[in-house]
């Protein structure tokens, strides 16, 4: 079952199920920038829905879904111990399998050290204690990216979400929307993909069916767009407000100043404003997601990480890596489309997917 931590009980001043053109007055000091839409004009053509389905998760379902979406990372890794000898071989199979899930040369590294160490002081003679010490040493080598989700710190709590083209920023915002949602709290989206017209009219589409009241803007400033919303976030008393970024490549040095930028003119919005800074990253890319990680941890001082399509993945160890490399929280894990695929990060139960 998808839950948050709450820091504290949120009553939301706005129910997130009121009408879906929010009734509250326009905020008292008006943004500098003009042409904020707040919906889709009836003109607004149909969009892909971001999401399928809406049902709760309950958890058996979600590790059964979560051990088929790692079954390619874990096809490698978990064949190794079975009817296996302690041996040199052993450990050469368990290097490779490492470094073809994309745990990189310094994770893999680590763990084979740390486990030769463990079989020795601990003596261990059978294959399934090998095993079970590999699980214990991943376990303490994921938990400190493991990060509940805060929610109820600010009012609003706002969050810039950001990432390459197609990663899956635009249908993660909306899962994380009716998470949210579900959990008594009203949201506020701005529109900060200003780049692809179709992706604003996309989460615009999404949100009048959603009840999510989502800022626009037609003139493609999206520092403009991002400070309109946590102005008007603060206005209505809305309790999370989450910027979309449009995708871009970190070698894209003049596209990661203007994320720069969004970042700063959010502050100027809110002191303190964003209080995350979340990069999305496709589980598909392997060590690419890794040199993402670094790039725009270095751009944003991230705080915090949302993986997805790990589904289908050969290369779901680059949790490893990033846990080794540069330790940045990963908040949820995405292995599908629908809405109960995407899921708070669980150490223990990352490593009983790939382990079993
Ligand atoms: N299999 C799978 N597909 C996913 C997952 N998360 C997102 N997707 C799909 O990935 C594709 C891209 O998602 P978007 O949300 O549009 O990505 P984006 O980062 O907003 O893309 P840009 O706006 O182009 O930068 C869509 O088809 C999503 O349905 C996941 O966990 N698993």
């Amino acid at each position: 079952m998808f839950s948050f931590f709450k820091k504290k009980p949120v009553v939301p001043e706005v129910p997130p199920a009121a009408a879906p053109a929010p009734a509250a007055p326009a905020p008292a000091a008006p943004p500098a920038t003009a042409a904020v839409a707040e919906q889709p004009a009836a003109s607004v053509p149909a969009a892909e829905p971001l999401l399928a389905v809406e049902e709760p998760a309950p958890r058996k379902s979600w590790m059964s879904r979560l051990k088929a979406g790692l079954s390619k990372t874990s096809a490698n890794l978990s064949i190794l111990f079975v009817g296996a000898k302690i041996d040199d071989d052993l450990y050469d199979e368990l290097e490779a399998a490492l470094l073809m899930a994309d745990a990189g040369v310094e994770a893999t590294q680590y763990l084979l050290d740390a486990l030769k160490r463990k079989v020795k002081e601990d003596k261990l003679l059978d294959a399934a204690a090998v095993k079970a010490a590999l699980k214990t040493l991943m376990i303490d080598l994921l938990t400190p990216l493991q990060r509940p989700f805060e929610l109820g710190r600010h009012q609003p709590l706002v969050m810039m979400i950001s990432g390459v083209n197609g990663a899956g920023k635009t249908t993660t915002i909306g899962k994380l929307a009716k998470h949210m949602q579900s959990h008594g709290q009203s949201v506020l989206l701005a529109a900060g993909d200003t780049f692809r017209a179709a992706a604003r009219e996309q989460l615009m589409v999404w949100g009048q069916r959603n009840n999510v009241t989502v800022i626009s803007q037609a003139s493609g400033d999206p520092a403009a767009v991002s400070f309109d919303a946590v102005q008007s976030g603060k206005a209505r008393g809305m309790d999370v407000v989450m910027v979309d970024t449009a995708g871009r490549l970190p070698t894209q040095l003049h596209l990661m100043e203007e994320l720069k930028k969004i970042k700063r003119v959010i502050g100027k919005g809110m002191e303190g404003a964003p209080h995350e800074t979340l990069l999305v990253i496709d589980g598909n890319t392997g060590q690419n997601a890794l040199a993402q990680v670094k790039a725009f941890d270095d751009a944003l001082q991230l705080t915090g990480l949302v993986i997805t399509k790990l589904d289908g993945t050969a290369k779901g160890g680059v949790l490893a890596a990033i846990a080794r490399v540069r330790p940045v929280p990963v908040y949820f894990i995405g292995i599908g489309e629908k809405i109960e695929d995407l899921q708070p990060f669980v150490a223990a139960d990352f490593v009983e997917a790939l382990l079993g």
